[in-house]
């Protein structure tokens, strides 16, 4: 009888389109540079102990994807000794062999039968092989190579060197994978993915940590879901992040804790919805996925910076413990703080421990202990520690922060300064930056699905309901400043530049106001209406005199703007009170805006007369 998960693993396959897998098994060895992999190219690894079969193939079929799965180790490939859960050598590509799902026999066989028949001629090939079945676009195949590890760790054992290695094979074998995964303790885990999203820089494409909280052997066990998932998403979307794959759900992996020692569901991103959910269908969330927007090549900085520490405050901590804490070699210090960043503000010893420490260099970052949430100043126990010199960590997690710390200090190119701005910026969507002190990007498109995904919405709908609140104040914020590049990305959200704020405001009123020309001019020819008046009746033809842009005035009658009656009404008023002034500038503006000079005010005297024109 088949057990629940391999319903799981069935509906999961068929949700892809029965995409089939195939492994090919490596152990502890990684390609030197030297040896990279070509497309149709195969390398016998001659250095492999232990080795099955110890070819690297790239396949050069278009329907096929390959991953690299680097498996360090976690109960998901453990077994039990004398009672206890350990690492087993060896033993978990022989159990994947025995799950058909996770291998197709088959076509490992066909595979290599091409190879060996093709070995000479395959050097410097790129076509299809008669050989290679030919497979529909349906049913993409995911070849997979597992490199294990040895010894293969409980991710307790794991170290920031550990991290490097991952990385390292990661870019070694970068061109010739379409995705990876790493099979990783889940005690850890979120360490790992945080660190490796820093270090991973340029990525652009998947890497995916899996791991489980029952062996694979085991017979129900969240391995096989957890495997074949991550798999998947790896070798069919262009996801370019280190994302964490867990109990059907992808994460990004600076964004997720470890939270349940004993469920499947084992890990949260409290402040970040899931990147991809694996459920009949496998919905990414591409709004949420993060791009390096660069044109920078993939590299992995190794370079880390050990003299990190999280520090957990709680009430009566001394300033002893706290000083003997920030001590020499400490250079960052991650502070979990209370609720939303706050500490005690009636303790001037430990806030004085704080401040010495920040003064004399050491870059403190304030983190919230809640599971849940960002740090702010909202609180006067929360400002006292801006004072004593923290960085604001916002909403990041204390893994992701600490891991920042390590990356960003061991830049030894960049100065103190630089590195605390960069402790304060979102690097890789691990946090989302104090909006307050920050100076807002509006030209980033990505801001309304940020504030959509705060508010928790995910459904097309729902989506297009938040963008049209949140666009005309968008739009007029932009149109203030002078951003058409903002504007231009509204326009391409779908976003309607003609909508009114809550005054009835256009963008063209803002930029009339400001007297930006190009802005008007852009607003012009994407459809803004000369004619729309705001709640107290005003054109953007009255706004532009009011705030006397020439310019612009010559530009809105020349498209076809006109005074509201209002206006007309209040025109002669404001026209005397200007020529009262011997304001002649003034009178111009209004003259050139199509105003009668000869209209007569409230008391029947006309600007003309008043000047005595
Ligand atoms: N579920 C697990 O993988 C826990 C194990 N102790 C580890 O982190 O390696």
């Amino acid at each position: 009888m088949a057990d629940s998960s391999t319903n799981g693993l069935t509906s999961l396959a068929r949700a892809l389109s029965q995409p089939s897998l195939d492994l090919i098994e490596v152990n502890d060895v990684s390609p030197p540079r030297s040896l990279q992999l070509h497309p149709g190219r195969r390398r016998k690894l001659s250095s492999c102990n232990s080795i099955e079969n110890a070819d690297l193939v790239t396949s050069p079929c278009a329907a096929e994807a390959r991953v690299l799965v680097i498996n360090t180790g976690g109960t998901i490939g453990m077994t039990l000794h004398e009672d206890v859960l350990a690492p087993q050598a060896n033993a978990f590509v022989k159990s994947l062999r025995k799950l058909p799902i996770l291998h197709d026999e088959t076509y490992a066989h066909q595979t290599r039968m091409y190879d060996r028949v093709s070995i000479g001629p395959l050097l410097g090939w790129t076509g299809a092989h008669p050989l290679f079945p030919l497979l529909s676009k349906q049913n993409k195949r995911i070849v997979y190579t597992i490199l294990e590890y040895n010894p293969l760790l409980d991710s307790s054992n794991m170290t920031t060197d550990d991290w490097g290695r991952f990385g390292k094979d990661i870019e070694r074998n970068y061109e010739s994978y379409d995705g990876f995964v790493i099979l990783h303790g889940t005690d850890t885990m979120a360490y790992t993915a945080s660190a490796l999203s820093f270090m991973c820089e340029h990525l652009g494409k998947p890497i995916i940590l899996t791991g489980s909280q029952v062996p694979i052997y085991e017979m129900r066990n969240d391995g096989r879901d957890n495997l074949l998932g991550a798999l998947l998403i790896a070798g069919q979307f262009v996801i370019p992040e280190v994302c964490l794959y867990f109990y059907n759900k992808l994460y990004r992996g600076n964004r997720v804790t470890k939270v349940d020692a004993g469920s499947f569901n084992a890990f949260s991103s409290p402040n970040l919805a899931p990147l991809a959910t694996a459920e009949v269908d496998i919905t990414i969330n591409w709004d949420t996925v993060w791009r390096a927007n660069t044109t920078a090549k993939f590299q992995v900085k190794t370079e880390l910076n050990r003299n990190v520490g999280l520090l957990r405050l709680f009430p009566g901590i001394t300033a002893s413990t706290v000083k003997a804490f920030l001590q020499p070699p400490m250079e960052g210090v991650v502070l979990e703080t209370y609720g939303s960043g706050n500490a005690p503000d009636n303790r001037p010893d430990l806030l004085e421990q704080l401040k010495k420490a920040t003064d004399a260099g050491v870059i403190i970052i304030n983190c919230t202990q809640c599971l849940r949430g960002s740090v702010s100043t909202s609180y006067a126990t929360g400002k006292v520690l801006i004072e004593a010199g923290l960085i604001a960590g916002g909403d990041m997690t204390p893994e992701a922060a600490l891991s920042k710390l390590s990356y960003v200090l061991a830049k030894k190119e960049l100065a103190l300064e630089a590195k605390k701005k960069m402790m304060a910026e979102n690097l890789r969507g691990e946090m989302i930056a104090d909006l307050a002190g920050a100076k807002l990007c509006l030209s980033d498109s990505r801001f309304i699905q940020v504030i959509a995904k705060s508010l928790s919405v995910s459904c097309k709908e729902e989506l297009e309901a938040i963008r049209d609140a949140l666009t005309p104040t968008l739009a007029c914020a932009a149109a203030k400043i002078g951003d058409i590049e903002a504007l231009k990305a509204l326009k391409e959200m779908g976003s309607n530049l003609c909508l009114v704020d809550y005054d009835g405001r256009t963008p063209l009123h803002v930029a009339a106001c400001e007297g930006h020309l190009k802005m008007v001019q852009y607003l012009l020819s994407h459809g803004a209406s000369v004619h729309t008046k705001d709640r107290y009746g005003d054109t953007p033809l009255c706004n532009a005199v009011r705030f006397r842009h020439k310019e612009v005035v010559k530009l809105l009658r020349k498209t076809g703007a006109h005074f509201s009656r209002h206006e007309l009404d209040e025109a002669g008023t404001e026209m005397c009170s200007l020529a009262a002034n011997g304001d002649l500038d003034g009178l111009e503006i209004w003259s050139l805006a199509g105003a009668d000079l000869n209209q007569p005010g409230y008391d029947g005297q006309t600007a003309i007369q008043l000047v005595g024109l």
